[in-house]
């Protein structure tokens, strides 16, 4: 009996399943969530007493680490001045620059609070562009918890079986066609019946919720020249890659270059922040400028702005993402050194701070499918051995690992021998 199952206990009283966010919940390793109190750099502590190296980061945004002295301090100044005023503050343009300096595609940018708001907005700008309903995504890839969105969707959807969840109205998903990841042909046939009525392709430029899975070479590139083509727009979906995979996000890593970007995640720096943007003539068919509605209460909140800005200008040091790619090789190939020492196999995918793991003897894991083949209750047990080393993972053999400036020498060290103990024991 722990303080975190006690916990637990009563959230599932007013709370449904006892979690705010499904992927919470340890449905797809089994077992019950860990209740945290404290974040730290590397480490979170839980309401028990235990320390972890964290691979969550919470879901992404934590790439500085947990509680970073300058984000808790940008925060803690900007508090004393109030919570927000449901006005424009100075800091709302401070990072819109900002924003569309990092991320040339971008002209303009609207702040929202979630990526969710940010994809499902940018979808919407692009059929009102377009002037057509149909939209085009990839199996596996999820964008957040919109309707036309929740079609052969990943992440906790696809953890907990509902890729395409009830009370979406079939209308809707209609709308949504969905092909495999990485493959260009099936791209195309779809656009050669029915390129005429698709508004846009939106994709993970690194898909991140069926684990990790880079873009084959030449995929990305592809879906440009196919939205150049038809007269779709091509949204990138960077709510995870966007200031992780490089300063300029997926599109600058790769130099394919979207019509529309969804930010999220980094972009707050922990704080519930959300963003889109993209060409100039996209973005002013925008409310108040033009016709599309889009709103937000708390959009551009003051406080989250201070912690998103804090963030990014932590991560725009000269070699801030070289050396967090490197880092995050060490940890991942470091795993599987030492899996296949013990004659497990595994196999990794790392792309800049994201890296995914799979129990496979595959060599390459690219697409949906060759994700769902690997061993899914290895992965179950590794999770729950590593969690009781004290190395946290994210909880679903579905979600990309992410690292942090923060994980110093110490924390990597402490990872790789819980991983070499725990091989040896299983
Ligand atoms: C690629 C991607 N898009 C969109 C979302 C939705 O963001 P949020 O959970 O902030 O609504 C997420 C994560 O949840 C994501 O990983
Ligand atoms: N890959 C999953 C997420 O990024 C989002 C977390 C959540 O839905 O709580």
């Amino acid at each position: 009996m722990t303080r975190s199952h006690d916990l637990f206990t009563q959230a599932q009283k007013h709370i449904p399943g006892g979690v705010n966010s499904p992927v919470r919940a340890f449905k797809g390793v089994g077992g019950e969530p860990v209740y945290f109190v404290r974040g730290e750099g590397p480490y979170l502590h839980d309401a028990d007493g235990q320390r972890y190296v964290d691979y969550v980061g919470s879901w992404g945004p934590m790439i500085l680490g947990h509680s970073h002295p300058d984000v808790i301090k940008a925060v803690i100044d900007t508090v004393a001045n109030g919570l927000g005023f449901g006005a424009p503050t100075e800091a709302e343009t401070t990072m819109a620059d900002r924003v569309c300096e990092l991320v040339p595609s971008m002209d303009m940018v609207r702040m929202v609070n979630s990526g969710t708001e940010a994809t499902m907005s940018a979808i919407r700008l692009a059929r009102a562009f377009t002037g057509r309903d149909k939209i085009l995504k990839f199996e596996g890839c999820y964008h957040g918890h919109a309707d036309s969105l929740l079609v052969k969707a990943g992440s906790g959807a696809l953890t907990l079986g509902v890729p395409t969840s009830p009370g979406v109205p079939v209308a809707l998903a209609e709308h949504t066609l969905t092909v495999e990841y990485n493959n260009l042909d099936q791209v195309k046939e779809v656009f050669g019946h029915l390129g005429g009525q698709i508004a846009t392709i939106i994709v993970e430029p690194v898909a991140g919720n069926m684990n990790c899975v880079p873009p084959a070479p030449g995929f990305l590139e592809g879906l440009r020249a196919i939205c150049d083509e038809y007269e779709s727009v091509l949204i990138f979906d960077e709510v995870m890659t966007g200031f992780r995979v490089a300063l300029g996000g997926a599109q600058a890593h790769y130099g394919v270059t979207p019509d529309l970007t969804a930010l999220g995640k980094v972009i707050g720096g922990g704080m519930p922040v959300g963003a889109f943007g993209g060409r100039r003539e996209i973005m002013e068919m925008l409310a108040p400028l033009g016709p599309v509605y889009q709103a937000g209460t708390l959009s551009g909140n003051p406080v989250a702005m201070a912690a998103g800005l804090a963030t990014l200008e932590g991560i725009s040091r000269p070699g801030f993402h070289d050396e967090l790619a490197t880092r995050t090789r060490r940890i991942a190939e470091g795993i599987v050194e030492r899996a296949r020492a013990h004659d497990i196999p595994m196999t990794c995918n790392c792309v800049g701070g994201m890296f995914g793991l799979f129990f496979t003897e595959a060599e390459q894991v690219g697409n949906f499918y060759q994700v769902g083949q690997c061993n899914l209750d290895r992965f179950r047990l590794f999770f729950h051995e590593m969690l009781k080393r004290g190395v946290y993972l994210a909880p679903s053999a579905f979600e990309a690992g992410f690292v942090s400036a923060a994980h110093d020498e110490a924390a990597v060290t402490a990872t790789l021998d819980a991983a070499e103990n725990v091989f040896s024991e299983i």
